[in-house]
């Protein structure tokens, strides 16, 4: 059989990207979706805002939800702090797999954990299998409608601490309703909306930026 979308970008990454350069990973990446085939990376402008929010934060600990390729996994990795760490949750294996190399390529490996399976499952053995007492930064960019249940369940299990910045994708497009009634009814988050475009498009889409009050 052909390869994958995945296996492709994998490939325009290897082909045009400096091994151990991670913005010449991201340029590689943003160029091939853009000019040959798009692909559901947060992409090049909404990258802009998750680089200054996480700027802003400088987590210790960070969580990714959803790491598909390992854009925004290589996007947040480049800036973290020596000795920070970021775990990134997939579902699919062919797409971890893919991410693990491109990971690998930009020379972030060993700031970056890339765990196998469904949030609902590994969210509640964080602590147990990876020491984490808590998370100071979360990007969600899984599936819409698990953005509510895996907060909840990040609460649950005391994974939130003041402070911590939860940062979600795609609250526009494709859409998480739910997820912008819940954390701005919610007297636990201060939250705002950042206004951009669904990536390598002219449609919106935006980033919701909540903070976790205790
Ligand atoms: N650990 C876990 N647990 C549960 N589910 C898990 C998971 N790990 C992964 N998944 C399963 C997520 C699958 C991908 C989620 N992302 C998306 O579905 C997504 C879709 C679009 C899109 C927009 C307009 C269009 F016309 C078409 C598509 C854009 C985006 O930026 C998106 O992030
Ligand atoms: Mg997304």
């Amino acid at each position: 059989t052909g390869s994958s979308r995945p296996q492709r970008m994998l490939k325009a990454v290897q082909k045009n990207a400096t091994k151990g350069d991670p913005q010449s990973v991201i340029s590689a990446i943003d160029h091939y979706c853009r000019h040959k085939e798009w692909a559901m990376n947060v992409g090049d402008d909404k990258g802009l805002i998750l680089d200054s929010v996480l700027t802003e934060v400088n987590p210790s600990t960070a969580l990714e939800l959803g790491t598909y390729c390992g854009y925004s996994t290589v996007r947040i990795a480049r800036l973290l702090s020596p000795g920070s760490k970021l775990i990134t949750v997939e579902f699919n294996p062919a797409f971890a797999e893919v991410a693990r190399q491109i990971i690998a390529y930009a020379g972030l490996q060993d700031k970056v954990t890339v765990v196998e399976g469904p949030s609902g499952d590994l969210i509640p053995k964080m602590k147990e299998r990876f020491g984490i007492r808590y998370f100071d930064f979360v990007f969600l960019d899984h599936w819409k409608d698990r953005y509510v249940p895996d907060t909840k369940l990040l609460e649950d299990c005391g994974l939130l601490k003041k402070g911590t910045v939860l940062l979600a994708d795609n609250v526009i497009c494709p859409g998480a309703p739910e997820y912008l009634k819940y954390v701005r009814n919610s007297a636990h988050y201060e939250s705002r909306y950042y206004k951009s475009n669904l990536e390598y498009t002219k449609v919106e889409d935006g980033l919701e930026k909540s903070v976790f009050l205790g």
